[in-house]
């Protein structure tokens, strides 16, 4: 029997269609979301085109409520073998226009509920062994330059929990993918125009692209990136670094 599949953030985007492709690939399907009718509407489709089963559990991720609904149906429901840990909201503009509360919201969704939520499923799959975390980050996450500081901090804060969870979970029998898209039309770029909309990646092309890098088991999927070496290099720079960390006095260039 397929294993079950929970998505977070599926009732539009990115989501919807990483359920759609889960679905066509015979998996039961957990949709999580806060909009009802439209997690409805995707279950009753993606019900009639494959008879997968689909439960939908309606919340907002940054209510502690909701968050913990779904940690507990991630820590208790045993069919579950992969979250994918999607929903999420941009903030953009300039830092000094955003209030504390947009910020706290933000973090809320984008960082607390993603670590909540591989939290409460990570103990049940390295015990069995077995399972997948999918990650949802994004190129923003590794460049301040696009200006959206922190929406670009909750997305590098995605990545580095991926990463490390990969080094502890992978050798248990727990995969865990970072994805990174690039801008990809769907509705978080709600009022912008169509010119930018129609040079944006289109959200099928990105979740088949995200789907190859799940099915090779790869740490970090990062679709647009051309030369694969890059990520490679930029790896190898980082962990050059490494050993300085645990000198106990600082460079020469520090010391008067
Ligand atoms: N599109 C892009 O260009 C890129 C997107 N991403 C990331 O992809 C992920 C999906 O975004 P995308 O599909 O583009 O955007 P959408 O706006 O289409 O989808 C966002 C999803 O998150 C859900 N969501 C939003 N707020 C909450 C909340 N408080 N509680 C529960 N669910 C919530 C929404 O459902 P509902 O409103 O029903 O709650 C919706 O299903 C995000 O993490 C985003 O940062 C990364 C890089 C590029
Ligand atoms: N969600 C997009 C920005 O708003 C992105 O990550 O590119």
């Amino acid at each position: 029997m397929a294993s079950t599949v929970l998505v977070t953030g599926a009732s539009s985007g990115i989501g919807a269609t990483y359920a759609d492709r889960f679905a066509r690939r015979g998996h039961n399907l957990v949709l999580v979301a806060r909009n009802a009718a439209r997690l409805e509407a995707l279950a009753s489709r993606l019900t009639q085109d494959t008879g997968v089963t689909i439960d939908i559990l309606q919340g907002d991720l940054t209510r502690p409520d909701d968050l913990e609904a779904v940690e507990a149906r991630l820590r208790e429901d045993t069919r579950i073998e992969v979250l994918v840990n999607n929903a999420g909201a941009a903030l953009s503009g300039s830092f000094i226009g955003q209030t504390p509360r947009d910020v706290g919201r933000l973090i809320a969704l984008n960082t607390t509920a993603v670590a909540c939520l591989a939290s409460a499923v990570a103990p049940r799959f390295a015990a069995a062994g077995a399972g997948a975390i999918v990650n949802v980050s994004s190129v923003v996450g590794l460049a301040p330059e696009f200006g959206m500081s922190v929406y670009g901090a909750t997305k590098a804060f995605v990545t580095f929990l991926s990463q490390s969870l990969a080094l502890e979970l992978g050798p248990r029998g727990v995969y865990v993918q970072a994805v990174l898209p690039s801008a990809t039309r769907t509705d978080i770029w709600d009022g912008v125009d169509a010119a930018r909309l129609a040079s944006m990646m289109d959200v099928g092309t990105l979740v088949d692209a995200a789907l190859v890098g799940f099915d090779r088991r790869e740490a970090i999927t990062l679709p647009v990136l051309t030369d694969a070496a890059r990520w490679d290099d930029y790896e190898a720079a980082r962990k050059a670094m490494v050993p300085d960390f645990a000198c106990s006095q600082p460079a020469a260039r520090y010391q008067g």
